[in-house]
């Protein structure tokens, strides 16, 4: 009897791997955050003289992207591109161009390249082609990339509301190793249409950090990295990454 009650001990999965950087504040986060992510960059530069970062937007990397502009580096050959973007003119508020362009391209990093997603057509699948190579020729491979994540757990503009049986996110946005670097994306949980990199192109940088703020999304980041049947996106990064990733958090 004691031996079967012994075989029937619920075995707990192993949380996916994940280095940890918690910090007291948004702003010892983002001044951290920027000195790891400028060596990376010298790193890069060293190896193969040019580099190339992927950039989330949102609200959180504003802080981050301030203190990144003032690191010393040679900034005329690194390529900066957003991980997303919502369908919308730069000088949108939303727009995640214009985030990079007021709060990164200034300081040392004014002269910095940017890659941009967003082309003045209605929609994004009418520019995807043209994106795509242009990522995929100048873009890629990533050196680092920084990925936020949404309370709902997507990252990117990869959103668990496509659905977990909505093939184009199963086998194009979360496949870690697939052929296409960019694809356009519509959900209702947001107001526009936008275009994101996929998992692969994600999953080309050698450095791949989380860069998330608050209680309520850290809770559902460990839900994700416990939970083997959790369908979110963000599973999917920790799942599938060539390394594991960082989290830099703050309260
Ligand atoms: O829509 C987006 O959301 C996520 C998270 O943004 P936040 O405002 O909650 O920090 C972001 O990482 C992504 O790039 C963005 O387009």
């Amino acid at each position: 009897m004691k031996m079967q009650a012994e075989r029937l001990k619920v075995i707990e999965p192993l949380p996916l791997p994940l280095h940890e950087r918690l910090f007291d504040d948004g702003e010892q986060l983002a001044q951290a955050l920027a000195k790891q992510v400028a060596a990376d960059l010298r790193g890069a530069l060293a190896r193969h003289g040019e580099a190339c970062i992927a950039l989330s937007g949102g609200n959180t990397p504003k802080r981050f992207f301030d203190a990144l502009s003032t690191q010393t580096l040679d900034w005329a050959r690194v390529t900066v591109l957003p991980v997303d973007e919502r369908w919308l003119p730069p000088e949108h508020p939303r727009s995640n161009e214009r985030l990079l362009r007021e709060h990164l391209f200034k300081n040392n990093a004014a002269v910095a390249r940017l890659l941009p997603m967003y082309r003045p057509t209605p929609t994004p699948e009418m520019a995807l082609m043209p994106v795509l190579t242009k990522i995929a020729n100048e873009g890629l491979p990533l050196d680092v990339v920084v990925l936020g994540m949404g309370e709902d757990g997507h990252v990117a503009s990869l959103f668990p509301d496509l659905g977990y049986d909505n093939p184009a996110l199963r086998e194009i946005g979360l496949q870690p190793r697939g052929r296409a670097p960019v694809m356009s994306v519509r959900t209702s949980a947001m107001p526009e249409p936008r275009m994101t990199l996929t998992l692969s192109a994600i999953f080309t940088a050698p450095a791949i950090y989380l860069h998330i703020e608050g209680e309520s999304k850290r809770a559902v980041l460990e839900g994700a990295q416990r939970d083997p049947r959790s369908a979110l996106p963000i599973r999917s990064v920790l799942s599938g990454a060539p390394v594991a990733p960082t989290l830099y958090w703050s309260p």
